[in-house]
């Protein structure tokens, strides 16, 4: 194991962080994730309420995931993360779709956003000033709490079932099909616990996974994880993995991102990433968002300049966070930190 001199130690980067950190130069310092999807689309009329979620659109409709996508990069994001947080093998399986066809399933949300991508690039290719801006597809891994549909990606409690070697089999081949298909990143988000998060390092490992991955928590009070298991340890666990290239937080209110920024950064010198949602609270029975405790986009915007200086270099949003809110935190990034 090699210490990086001048760091906090105990792991070697690897190459998944440089190639987020050459990522993030590129970017002008920073990064700007997108915000949103799933909540996207349903405010564009999606019926999510299913077992898939937003998976469900990549049978009924992509054209939907492809405009959501467009719509962040038009708003500045430079990644977009793509419509498989809730797409499994298992669960299209449950559904009626063969192995095959679940697996092509995967692979098509990727397309989806290598396509909005095309679409974009193609727009502005006859313009004078070349784009030399990042524009980079993240494959979204959803934990096993986020299959089971009931919100249990908000609590990390899995019973039983949880174990080590479940949760392994459980992601193995959705992670292969997802890589197969090419993205720039692997997003593994809204980690709710430790023992996914020590599952996904084992997968990354013995599948060899080459390309770069993030692995992104979720926390309910600003010091764990949802599970209430340390988030020190969660994130020595994704430090200690060289394929991973940044560890955040998403899926949280604004309010706890500044003291989990602080924590994360005891840890680990891989880049941070954090997109936090609106502030509301996910009712995972009722599938829908309670309270009107959210912030508004000026107010989550308030608080990037600060996220900045506390070290994170990606910045986005996650539920309940619209092309509007980004569209903001790039035009805050672009005073605070100018793009190239
Ligand atoms: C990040 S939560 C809002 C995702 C939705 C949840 N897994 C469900 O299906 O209700
Ligand atoms: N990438 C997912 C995360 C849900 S927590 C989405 O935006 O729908
Ligand atoms: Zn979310």
């Amino acid at each position: 194991m090699v210490v990086k001199s001048g760091g906090v130690g105990g792991a070697e980067e690897g190459a998944a962080a440089a190639a987020v950190r050459r990522w993030v130069e590129a970017g002008g310092g920073r990064l700007v994730l997108d915000g949103g999807l799933a909540t996207e689309l349903e405010a564009h009329g999606a019926d999510l309420n299913d077992p898939l979620w937003s998976a469900k659109c990549i049978l009924s409709s992509p054209h939907l995931i492809r405009k959501v996508h467009l719509d962040y990069i038009e708003a500045g994001a430079n990644i977009i993360i793509t419509a498989s947080y809730q797409a499994t093998i298992q669960g299209f399986e449950s559904k009626g779709f063969s192995k095959e066809q679940s697996e092509n399933l995967l692979t098509k949300s990727v397309e989806i956003a290598h396509e909005a991508r095309e679409m974009f690039l193609k727009q502005h290719s006859d313009q004078s000033t070349p784009m030399h801006r990042p524009i980079l597809v993240a494959a979204s891994i959803g934990s096993y709490g986020a299959y089971l549909a009931d919100g249990s990606e908000y609590s990390g409690d899995y019973g039983e079932a949880g174990t080590l070697e479940f949760l392994k089999d459980f992601h193995r081949r959705r992670l292969q099909v997802l890589a197969e298909a090419r993205p720039d990143l692997i997003a593994f988000e809204t980690i709710p616990n430790k023992l996914e998060a020590q599952a996904y390092v084992e997968l990354l490992e013995e599948c060899n996974i080459s390309i770069p991955s993030w692995f992104s928590f979720n926390s309910k009070d600003g010091v764990h994880v949802v599970s209430g298991d340390s988030l020190i340890e969660c994130a020595t666990i994704a430090n200690s993995c060289a394929k991973v290239g940044a560890v955040g937080i998403n899926c949280t209110p604004p309010r706890f991102i500044h003291s989990l920024i602080l924590t994360i950064r005891k840890v680990t010198d891989k880049p941070i990433l954090i997109y936090p949602n609106s502030g509301e609270r996910y009712d995972g029975e009722k599938k829908e968002w309670v309270e009107s405790t959210g912030v508004s986009d000026g107010d989550f915007v308030s608080y990037v300049s600060e996220w900045c200086k506390d070290g994170a270099a990606l910045i986005g949003g996650c539920c309940r966070t619209t092309p509007n809110t980004i569209r903001a935190i790039t035009r805050t990034l672009n005073q605070f930190c100018p793009a190239p």
